[in-house]
Formats: C-alpha cells, sequence, structure tokens
C-alpha cells in the first residue's frame, strides 16, 4: 500500500491497464486483502480462503476502478490521466481530448469499455461477498452495490465524467440499503 502511495507521487500516467492495475492493487486491493481478517470468513463456508482473499482483493480493484472513472476530469484538471493510454489510443483518443473534456462518441465507447471491466471486478467480489461472517455482509454488500452504482450514474449521464461528477442521491443510497441486507442474508453454498 504505501508502495502504492509513493507511485502516486510521481506517476500520473499509465501506459496499459497491466501499469494501472498494479497501481490499483497497492493503493486498492491491497485495502481488500487486509480487511478480510477483520471482516471474517463464515465458519460455514465451503469456499476456499484463496477465493475469499480473491474476491476482496477484486472489490479493492472494482472500487478504485469506478472511483478513477468518476474523478477523470478532476484529475486532468490537475495533470493527472489514470487511464490506459494504449487503450485510449485504440479508441483514437489521447490526452488532449481528456483535457479538452468534449464528450465525444469515441470518448462514450471507450467509457463502455472501461465501465465494463469496472464491472467484471464487481462481480467477482459479489461471489466473495456471501461468505464473509455474518455479521461483515450487510456492510460489504452495501458498498459494493453502492459503490458500482457510480458506473450507472456515469452512463446516466451519457458518459460524460469530463465536465460532470457521477453520483449517487440520497434516496438511492437509503434504498440500497434494505436491499444489501437482502443480499448479505443469502447462504454462502457456492463454493468458490
Ligand atoms: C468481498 C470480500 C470477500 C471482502 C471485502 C473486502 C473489502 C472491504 C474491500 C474494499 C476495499 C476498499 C475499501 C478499497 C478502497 C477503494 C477506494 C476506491 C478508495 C478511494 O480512495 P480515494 O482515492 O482516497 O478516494 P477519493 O478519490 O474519493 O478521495
Amino acid at each position: 500500500m504505501i508502495e502504492g502511495m509513493r507511485m502516486d507521487l510521481w506517476k500520473c500516467r499509465y501506459q496499459s491497464f497491466e501499469e494501472l492495475y498494479l497501481y490499483c492493487y497497492r493503493v486498492a486491493g491491497t485495502v481488500g486483502l487486509m480487511s478480510v481478517p477483520i471482516m471474517g470468513i463464515a465458519p460455514d463456508s465451503p469456499a476456499s480462503t484463496r477465493g475469499i482473499y480473491d474476491a476482496a482483493l477484486f472489490l479493492g480493484i472494482g472500487n478504485q476502478l469506478a472511483n478513477i472513472l468518476r474523478d477523470v476530469g478532476e484529475d486532468a484538471q490537475r495533470g493527472r490521466v489514470y487511464l490506459p493510454q494504449d487503450e485510449l489510443a485504440q479508441f483514437g483518443l489521447s490526452d488532449a481530448d481528456v483535457m479538452s473534456r468534449k464528450v465525444t462518441d469515441g470518448w462514450r465507447a471507450f467509457m463502455k469499455q472501461q465501465i465494463a471491466r469496472a464491472r467484471f471486478y464487481f462481480d467477482q467480489a459479489e461471489i466473495g461477498a456471501s461468505h464473509l461472517d455474518k455479521d461483515s455482509r450487510w456492510p460489504i454488500w452495501s458498498s459494493l452495490m453502492l459503490y458500482s452504482k457510480i458506473l450507472d450514474a456515469i452512463e446516466e449521464n451519457d458518459y460524460d465524467n469530463l465536465t460532470k461528477r457521477a453520483y449517487v442521491g440520497r434516496a438511492k443510497k437509503l434504498l440500497t440499503l434494505p436491499l444489501a441486507y437482502m443480499r448479505s442474508l443469502a447462504v454462502p453454498s457456492l463454493a468458490l
């Protein structure tokens, strides 16, 4: 984690997703990994310990990716682009497009791909969330569902994360809590 903080001091561009993943692993994946012993694993879970740690790591990665996608405009104003440069180029985009703050069809297509990737990590995390100790499941499901709603909010803003900040409104947040509670009741039957 400290290495991730250090990395953020000197690095403000990421050539590929591999490089960005390393940053996300260091600053957020590690938080997920450290949380597992605190949250506890359900004693009746048939999942492997490795599978649960992987899910926790993926929640950290998913959260960090959602956070990055929400803050693209804000970060760009500070001269930072936490997006894979090679993938930007595949969509005919560059730093200049990020800085110009113009939402084009190319930008929308690029964002669709980035959002799909973040969702992949949330989906992996979901599989593990039901294997945590009973008392930990509700807060984890709540944070998982609330954070992944940031991605929905970016879509609702028609992918304008260059001039707008996607956020989940208070009513939606409150509604998510009982839904998360329902999901937290699911028994950990599926082996990981
Ligand atoms: C699913 C299972 C099995 C366990 C759960 C394990 C946990 C708790 C994972 C979550 C890890 C986590 C909270 C990572 C931090 C992610 C994150 C996006 C932090 C945001 O930090 P900043 O970048 O400081 O945020 P701001 O940009 O809002 O300041």
